[in-house]
């Protein structure tokens, strides 16, 4: 059982809920970082998962979530930095997008990496891991969300980068998901969309990404990888 809390950001919904439970399941200490108080929020700390605000929309802010968290552990077995903002390019340019996305996408993950290091070395336990949660996009494009996607390739360039930098004391991998979840609104037509897109036509839901933290956290002789989970959308 793991001794040293697993620290996963944007964990108030969706994936990164279900993988904060999962790991919570698991035995893992949990701290999730969330931005809007609500129930969800309330429902996890009533499972003994610690929840700490955050909100990357700023050095500033990211470097105060920092002295929080260094305030709360003074280890970590892990960080999965799962936040994101999802915004599409429609209507024109828009850098204020732009830079949120680097932001939560990049800024965030490479100061809480440098300035976290020193939690996850003073874990005691064998293992110790970053992950980050890119995007198919990342590697491939998209037309329609080009900011988001550039600054998931940043990330998966950031994971290159610390792997090398951290080794052999901390792993850096990525997961790179694809039509994992539908969104609010999202009708049968998209959904016939994104089933058109991948070689194993399905909208998994979050137990696939589950299974790729599940597995990278386990893998003492994996570092510098970007893990795709995306129903082999390339062989499509
Ligand atoms: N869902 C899918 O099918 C796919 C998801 N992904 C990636 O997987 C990860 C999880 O996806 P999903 O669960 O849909 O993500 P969500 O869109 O639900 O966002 C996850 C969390 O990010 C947090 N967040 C957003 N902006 C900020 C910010 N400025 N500061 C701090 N936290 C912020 C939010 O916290 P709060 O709610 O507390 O404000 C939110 O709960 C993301 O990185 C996403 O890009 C990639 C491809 C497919
Ligand atoms: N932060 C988010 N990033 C992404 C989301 C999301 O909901 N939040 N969704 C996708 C999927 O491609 C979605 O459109 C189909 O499941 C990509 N990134």
């Amino acid at each position: 059982m793991s001794q040293s809390p697993i620290l996963i950001t944007g964990g108030g919904q969706r994936l990164g809920r279900y993988c904060a439970e999962r790991l919570h399941d698991d035995g893992h200490p949990v701290i999730i970082t969330y931005r809007r108080e609500r129930p969800a929020i309330e429902a996890l700390r009533k499972r003994g998962i610690t929840a700490l605000y955050a909100d990357f929309s700023s050095e500033a802010s990211i470097l105060e979530f920092i002295a929080r968290l260094k305030s709360h552990t003074h280890a970590l077995r892990a960080i999965i930095h799962n936040a994101s903002h999802w915004q599409h390019d429609e209507g024109g340019a828009c850098g204020e997008d732009f830079a949120l996305m680097f932001q939560v996408h990049m800024q965030a993950p490479y100061l809480i990496n440098l300035h976290a290091r020193a939690l996850l070395m003073a874990c005691p336990e064998p293992m110790r891991d970053i992950i980050h949660i890119t995007d198919y996009s990342a590697a491939h494009g998209s037309q329609r969300h080009m900011a988001y996607a550039a600054t998931k390739a940043g990330l998966e360039n950031l994971t290159l980068s610390m792997a090398g930098r951290f080794a052999p004391d901390i792993k850096v991998n990525a997961i790179a998901p694809a039509g994992i979840m539908l969104n609010a609104g999202d009708g049968d037509d998209y959904l016939a969309h994104l089933n058109s897109k991948s070689a194993l036509p399905a909208v998994p839901g979050p137990m696939v990404i589950w299974q790729g933290v599940r597995y990278l956290l386990d893998s003492a002789f994996v570092t510098g990888i970007t893990l795709p989970v995306d129903g082999g959308r390339h062989v499509k």
